[in-house]
């Protein structure tokens, strides 16, 4: 058997879990899933104000050569997240807006490489957002063999296909399929709470009070001078 492999089906998180998530937001489905899965933020939005959840596609290439991202093109359905790693580091700009266009005509909603994005100016103005540990100008060949739908590490989290990724101006989580609808019950009941907390802070009640921290800072040796 081959080392590289191209997975064509893939188990997806439901659509309806999935625009739930992206209503959320990262950083409160993060915390609603025990602030796991959050990639390192070195991996940047390229845009602000873009917010999406979709059903991961992983690519896995060779770095400098963009080949196997032409490969899990015809993979994407209407609402994943094309998620691409190269095998060693790699900054060079392995895709731009060809690609992404190519992408968006299969249905694809945005992508996360951990590697280098170019054409950033057409990205946005296209509005297919992009996170990405770099920009750069280096262009990549179609050489080297990877893999398509395959486990793989960006920005130091596990991400497996169909697993949910939820993207935005905070960063990028990744939420495993199985608990997608879990981690969504928990994120509303996390949303309401905080609409309760919100109405109080902006009445000007303390934090030190609404969360009872006085003992604690009191145990911790602060002291009120
Ligand atoms: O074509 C490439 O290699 C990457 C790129 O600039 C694009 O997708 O537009
Ligand atoms: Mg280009």
């Amino acid at each position: 058997m081959s080392r590289h492999v191209v997975v064509q089906h893939v188990e997806r998180v439901p659509a309806e879990v999935l625009h739930g998530l992206a209503e959320q937001g990262v950083s409160t489905v993060h915390e609603a899933d025990g602030r796991r899965g959050s990639l390192d933020p070195s991996v940047k939005p390229i845009q602000s104000g873009a917010r999406i959840a979709g059903s991961a596609v992983t690519v896995s290439c060779h770095p400098g050569d963009n080949l196997m991202i032409h490969a899990a093109v015809e993979t994407v359905r209407p609402g994943d997240v094309v998620v691409i790693t190269t095998t060693s580091p790699s900054t060079d700009g392995m895709l731009g807006e060809l690609l992404a266009t190519s992408l968006a005509a299969h249905g694809a909603i945005g992508v996360i490489l951990d590697a280098g994005v170019r054409d950033v100016a057409e990205l946005r103005a296209m509005g297919f957002p992009a996170w990405a540990r770099a920009i750069s100008p280096q262009g990549t060949v179609k050489a080297s063999p990877g893999s398509v739908n395959v486990p793989v590490v960006a920005g130091g989290q596990v991400i497996n296909p169909g697993d949910a990724v939820v993207a935005d101006d905070d960063g990028i989580v990744v939420i495993p399929r199985e608990r997608a609808s879990t981690v969504l019950d928990a994120a509303r009941d996390r949303t309401a709470n905080e609409a309760a907390k919100r109405e109080r802070l902006a009445a000007g009640e303390l934090g030190v009070d609404m969360y009872q921290l006085r003992p604690l800072l009191e145990q911790l040796g602060v002291e009120y001078r």
